[in-house]
């Protein structure tokens, strides 16, 4: 079914909900009690970025796909909209969701900006595959709509306007992993696929994931303007992000000054999550970087396995500019860049560059801090905990153990020395090691930690099985789910996600989901090719 007739505005009427509590919404101006349920053609869109300029983005409908079927549709993420899962059975969802049909009241458009790539500035991008749908009211504040590979639109730069369906199960099944572990994210609803062919290295099938955000301005957006010297619309787009999400910051006598502030610490914060999680972006380009410190743009990423801090997840990125061990420095690269254009705004380039380097440096080192000394259960952080930490890393890349495993073995150990024992107790973690020696001395060293703890053993192992995911997204997990749903059995990608919405629960049955890569995994690779 086409049919794009949906682009005229909701009336601000109260629509019944559907939903067994009978709660009712009013639209736009209410904002819904957790309770509530939106049917998904009364959606209330209240498109905030299609009232900015129009030079901001380019009016663009969705091209659709035939006979379109909902691959996986995640329930928490639905929740976020409010939207009554009673909505994912009904017969318009996969049309709605894969652009053959608009949602009421949304207006489609493509934004603009720019961005460097690998560190060179290539100039004016935008949303060449994304079609912005708006946004909706909740009670969590504005969530905007966001179909992803729904299309050329005025942007796609000759390219085809298209996701392959592998690319798309993977950014939805990550996207959902990583807010489950507490990594800020975008967020998926829905993979809709269609057999339409879609040329990359071999010719794949098409598929389209809906996001959901606050927003997905990018330190592009703001790249976009300074590069063009047009000082009017940066500011419009500083005030608009501003305005719309961190309004407090008007109190500051330069609030230009403070969003920077704001972007580098919640980006300093991110990168603190994707560093302990052992989490690789693969693509930290400046039009990936969101200004609300979001994960954006699920390309080639890599999970640590075996741990080395040289790792490069993204096959095509050759010379390892954005290998795990880069991420940090990449980010405050980024970070200088937007400061760059957001100079005239601030008063000086020394204000930027000053800014960043505290406001980042102190945020990511203290996340980072925090998050490891959960990871190693040292619940009553101690100031020369760096140390132990270093020491850790260090023992991680001489022996190469896989990250998440690690983490997760050791939660369960005892930290009482039990000399005539721990061999045997400590098994599973000593496993992990070639050289059995070096991991027991480790081991030594953490009980002399653990040893100024207040809490007991079974409180700290509770933490750290709450701080040490058992299922992370595997590299050879999404495979096997994209193989399956491949030949159209979506039984993998929901078992996976599943698994991966609970990631620190044990899921009896799904085991094997949480172990090292199976053989015929070995020399997976994953490049840009999405
Ligand atoms: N198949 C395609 N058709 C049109 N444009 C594309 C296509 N693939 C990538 N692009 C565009 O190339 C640029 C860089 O691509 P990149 O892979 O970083 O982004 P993306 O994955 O498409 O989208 P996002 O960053 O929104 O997740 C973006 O402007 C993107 O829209
Ligand atoms: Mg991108």
């Amino acid at each position: 079914m086409m049919n794009f007739d949906g682009l005229a505005r909701m009336p601000e009427t109260l629509s019944r909900t559907g939903s067994d509590q009978g709660a009712y919404i009013s639209t736009p101006e209410s904002v819904p009690q957790d309770s509530q349920r939106y049917l998904l053609n009364a959606l209330p869109f209240d498109n905030s970025f299609a009232r900015l300029p129009t030079n901001f983005y380019r009016r663009s409908r969705p091209q659709g796909m035939p006979e379109p079927y909902v691959v996986a549709v995640s329930d928490s993420a639905a929740d976020l909209l409010h939207l009554d899962i009673k909505e994912f059975e009904c017969h318009e969802f996969a049309d709605y969701f894969s652009g053959n049909a608009l949602l009421p009241g949304c207006e489609p458009l493509a934004a603009v900006y720019s961005g460097h790539q690998f560190g060179d500035w290539v100039g004016q991008l935008g949303d060449g595959r994304a079609h912005l749908l708006g946004e909706v009211k909740t009670a969590n504040g504005a969530c905007e709509i966001q179909l992803k590979g729904s299309g050329q639109t005025p942007y796609a730069r000759g390219f085809d306007g298209r996701a392959v369906l592998r690319s798309s199960i993977r950014e939805f099944l990550c996207s959902e992993a990583m807010a489950a572990l507490g990594v800020p994210t975008t967020r998926a609803l829905c993979v809709i696929g269609s057999d339409l062919p879609v040329q990359r290295e071999s010719f794949e099938t098409a598929a389209v994931v809906t996001r959901l955000a606050p927003s997905f301005v990018r330190f592009g957006s703001f790249q976009h303007w300074s590069s063009l010297d047009k000082e009017n619309e940066l500011k419009q787009l500083a005030d608009y992000v501003i305005d719309r999400f961190l309004p407090s910051l008007r109190d500051n006598a330069n609030p230009y000054q403070a969003l920077l502030c704001d972007i580098a610490s919640r980006t300093g914060e991110l990168i603190a999550h994707w560093q302990a999680v052992g989490f690789m972006h693969g693509v930290m380009n400046t039009d990936n970087m969101s200004v609300l410190g979001l994960t954006l743009d699920y390309g080639p990423f890599g999970f640590m396995e075996a741990f080395d801090a040289g790792h490069v997840c993204n096959h095509s990125d050759r010379f390892g500019r954005y290998a795990y061990r880069a991420q940090p420095r990449v980010a405050k690269w980024n970070l200088y860049a937007l400061g760059d254009a957001l100079v005239t705004l601030i008063g000086h380039p020394d204000i930027a560059k000053s800014i960043v380097d505290e406001h980042y440096d102190h945020t990511y080192q203290a996340t980072f801090k925090r998050l490891m000394q959960a990871k190693l259960g040292l619940l009553d952080g101690r100031p020369d905990d760096d140390d132990f930490i270093e020491q850790t890393f260090g023992l991680l890349q001489a022996h190469r153990p896989d990250y998440s495993l690690f983490f997760r073995l050791l939660s369960r150990l005892s930290g009482r020395v039990v000399d005539n024992e721990s061999t045997r107790t400590d098994a599973p973690v000593r496993d992990l090691f070639l050289d059995r020696e070096a991991c027991d001395a480790w081991l030594k060293l953490w009980r002399m930690r653990l040893r100024a703890e207040q809490s007991d053993d079974h409180t700290r192992q509770a933490a750290m099985l709450a701080a040490n995911p058992k299922y992370i997204l595997r590299n050879w997990l999404a495979e096997a789910a994209i193989r399956k749903a491949q030949a159209k059995d979506f039984s993998g990608v929901n078992e996976v996600l599943q698994c991966l919405r609970q990631p620190y629960d044990e899921h009896s049955g799904f085991e094997r989901y949480a172990a090292l890569p199976p053989d015929w995994a070995n020399g997976l690779a994953v490049s840009c090719s999405s």
